[in-house]
């Protein structure tokens, strides 16, 4: 079950994209003519996980034949995917031709959107002006991070106080702690998964102990997930990895694996994601139902397809992916990297204001 046409960017991509593989459906991937990763059917239920660690070898070939160099029908694979995604830069004009009459309304993921991906989870900082150019949107446009940290991680790594903030995937909601907008309910408060917390506490303590001989293994309590990261996991393990966090949840049926970049993730089996979360966050912001809003989601993981989804659907807005290599998305959209994201967002405050100054002249 090889993908020989697969584009990678690097070996960590090629084997966490191939983990991926294991876990979703094999069949996608001739699901096109374009060469995909696959990225949604959630959850990845602990069979599939299973089988992830039956794939290991397979993992190993695909790792083989990841190319070192790109070859021409991998260049080929992006430039069709570039046509079906373009750039947010480069479409620019069009985008915001659309935005004239309506509140433009911006939600950003934070790993690998605003900061870049690190091994240390705890040292995915923001950098300076990343973190200049979110603060002059949020001057601009009613602005939300929507993370799968928990939320005081994130407001720790960002460090604006007039954002909304939507941490553990968007079970934990809150709104500006500034008075910077007074647009909405800024009051909001919202944390679905509450009566979660004991059990998450109790199983993220357990996982600790659990995975404590796996060199590498990192698990980071996200309050109402949690994230078992094999990033700097040695490939060997990481079927006994995913073997005792299997072990733990067959105790807990109320919780489900999900899976991020060189991650998995615990949560709990409420119908809640970042889709649900932005939902909530435009109806706080008094903009359910309207016609005269544009919502812009930017994200790089699978689990911001779910927000991508409820744009799509309610035909208001759209997502921009974040990503170097061609994936299957509901985004419209793509930007290549952190920086482009800034670039984007730089340009859409210089926007602002330009709309602003013609209105001053006329
Ligand atoms: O929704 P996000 O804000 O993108 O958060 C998703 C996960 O991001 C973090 O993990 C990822 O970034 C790390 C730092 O660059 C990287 O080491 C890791 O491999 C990535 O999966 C975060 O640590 C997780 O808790 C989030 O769920």
């Amino acid at each position: 079950m090889t993908n020989p046409n697969a584009v990678v960017s690097d070996t960590q991509s090629a084997i966490a994209m191939a983990i991926t593989a294991a876990v979703n459906s094999p069949s996608l991937f001739s699901r096109t003519n374009i060469t995909l990763f696959p990225r949604n059917k959630f959850p990845v239920t602990t069979k599939n996980i299973e089988t992830a660690g039956k794939n290991i070898a397979w993992v190993e070939a695909m790792r083989a034949s990841s190319p070192t160099r790109k070859s021409s029908q991998d260049n080929e694979d992006k430039k069709a995917w570039i046509m079906k995604h373009p750039s947010a830069l480069g479409m620019f004009e069009e985008i915001m031709s659309a935005a004239k009459t309506k509140q433009v309304v911006i939600f950003l993921d934070y790993d690998g959107t605003l900061s870049p991906i690190v091994e240390n989870p705890d040292q995915a900082y923001m950098d300076p002006e990343m973190r200049k150019a979110v603060k002059n949107v949020a001057k601009c446009f009613p602005t939300a991070i929507v993370s799968g940290r928990c939320r005081a991680k994130v407001c720790n790594f960002v460090r604006l106080s007039e954002l909304y903030y939507a941490g553990s995937h968007g079970m934990d909601i809150k709104g500006p702690s500034s008075r910077k907008h007074q647009q909405g309910n800024q009051n909001v408060l919202c944390q679905p998964a509450k009566e979660f917390l004991p059990m998450m506490a109790e199983v993220y303590k357990i996982l600790i102990e659990k995975t404590k001989d796996i060199v590498g293994a990192n698990v980071e309590n996200n309050k109402f997930c949690l994230s078992i990261h094999y990033r700097c996991v040695k490939e060997q393990s990481w079927s006994d990895l995913a073997q005792k966090v299997k072990s733990v949840l067959k105790n807990y049926p109320k919780l489900k694996l999900t899976q991020g970049r060189m991650v998995l993730e615990i949560r709990p089996t409420i119908k809640w994601d970042k889709g649900r979360a932005i939902e909530f966050l435009m109806e706080s912001l008094g903009y359910t139902n309207s016609k005269d809003v544009l919502p812009i989601y930017i994200g790089d993981d699978r689990t911001d397809e779910d927000a991508f989804k409820v744009l799509r659907k309610q035909g208001q807005g759209f997502g921009i992916l974040v990503s170097k290599i061609p994936k299957e998305t509901e985004a419209v959209y793509s930007l290549q990297e952190p920086l482009e994201v800034m670039y984007f967002l730089q340009r859409l405050v210089a926007w602002k204001r330009s709309t602003l100054h013609s209105h001053e002249r006329v």
